[in-house]
């Protein structure tokens, strides 16, 4: 069986995904795509035989469409996955779920009542296989308790337009999800620093920032998000354990040994880093429909709403310069 998607966003992430899905994912065909840019949605259509329609909602209520991806902006993301669920369509949204706590708990409450698992996160650090490993030694008790986690997220720079909130609801939250996923335990509280701004950093943006989240079992993890350090795309993280510690390889494209000198190639961007976790997800996800699970597994609407939720408090902290509590409500037992 061939799993038709349509996909919403031919931006960036979207023309990737749409490439992977017609090229290397298996069992999936691109059947439909939809962008406000018609242009782009043209080109990118062409390429892999699509249909193109003119609004998002033609595509997730077309009959020959199985499953959606969106990859439009994040301030779309919720009304369009709740659109989905009502149209029982498996989706797979990027991250964010949705840019409030409100529209988040929408998407949650909208899946609990059709009382079937539809939505998958695109945090898909959960599928590289550097965080894998750690995942596995904090499982396996390979470093004993986990109590602290140290993370670094770099990016060479960012888009114009990019602000001080959205290095936390961009970019932090995938340390949001990690660190939820990693240690097994919610985020209660956030505490975010702004540090002296780079002089290359444009229009105010306090960058880079620290963040420190901290667990409803006591584990604290620290972050600094910096968005314009100009050599590369750098993602690190280290698990301490009571007994050790474990990190992530950074993986690079060559090393360098001559003239007395050792170099190595840093990833230019996340679509390098992380490249074989996007693709790792993509047939997870489709896989994972193709069996009929609603393509469970990975990171669920609850997951999208916790992180959003802590992303939220990171904004507030950031403006207020406080501690910030974090409140969840309770867990539906369709998440359990
Ligand atoms: N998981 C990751 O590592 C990762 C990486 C990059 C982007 N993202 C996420 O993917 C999303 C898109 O990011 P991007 O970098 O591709 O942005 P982008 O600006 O390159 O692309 C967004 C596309 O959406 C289109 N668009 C705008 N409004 C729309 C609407 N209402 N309906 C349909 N299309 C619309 C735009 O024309 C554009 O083509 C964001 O939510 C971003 O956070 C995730
Ligand atoms: O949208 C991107 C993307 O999510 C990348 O994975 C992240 O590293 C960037 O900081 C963010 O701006």
């Amino acid at each position: 069986m061939v799993l038709n998607v349509g996909v919403i966003g031919t931006g960036n992430i979207g023309s990737d995904h749409v490439r992977r899905l017609a090229t290397q994912v298996s069992g999936a065909r691109v059947a439909a795509l939809f962008d406000v840019d018609g242009e782009r949605a043209g080109a990118v259509a062409d390429r892999v035989g699509a249909r193109v329609h003119s609004q998002a909602a033609d595509v997730i209520e077309d009959i020959q469409v199985d499953a959606v991806v969106i990859a439009s902006p994040g301030d779309t993301h919720a009304d369009l996955v709740l659109a989905c669920v009502a149209a029982d369509k498996p989706v797979l949204c990027e991250k964010p779920l949705a840019t409030t706590v409100e529209s988040a708990l929408k998407v949650l409450e909208a899946e609990v009542a059709h009382g079937r698992r539809l939505t998958r996160v695109g945090f898909m650090r959960r599928h590289d296989p550097g965080y894998r490993a750690v995942k596995v030694a904090v499982d396996d008790g390979s470093v004993g308790e986990p109590l602290l986690m140290h993370c670094v997220h770099r990016n060479a720079s960012v888009p114009a337009g990019f602000t001080s909130d959205m290095s936390l609801t961009d970019s932090v939250i995938h340390e949001i999800d990690a660190a939820r996923w990693l240690l097994g335990d919610e985020i209660v509280a956030a505490t975010v620093v702004a540090v002296r701004p780079s002089p290359l950093a444009t229009n105010g943006m306090r960058d880079p920032q620290l963040v420190l989240l901290e667990t409803a079992g006591g584990a604290v993890v620290d972050v600094e998000v910096f968005l314009h350090c100009q050599y590369g795309y750098d993602v690190r993280c280290e698990v301490v354990g009571a007994n050790g510690t474990v990190s992530l390889d950074t993986p690079t494209t060559g090393a360098l040994t001559r003239s007395g000198r050792r170099e190595q190639a840093v990833p230019e961007d996340w679509r390098v880093r992380f490249a074989p976790a996007y693709l790792d997800e993509l047939q997870q996800w489709v896989d994972g429909v193709a069996s009929g699970n609603g393509g469970g597994g990975g990171s669920s609407a609850w997951d999208g709403y916790a992180a959003t939720a802590v992303a939220q408090a990171c904004v507030a902290s950031l403006s207020s310069g406080a501690r910030t509590a974090v409140g969840l409500v309770d867990r539906p037992t369709l998440y359990a």
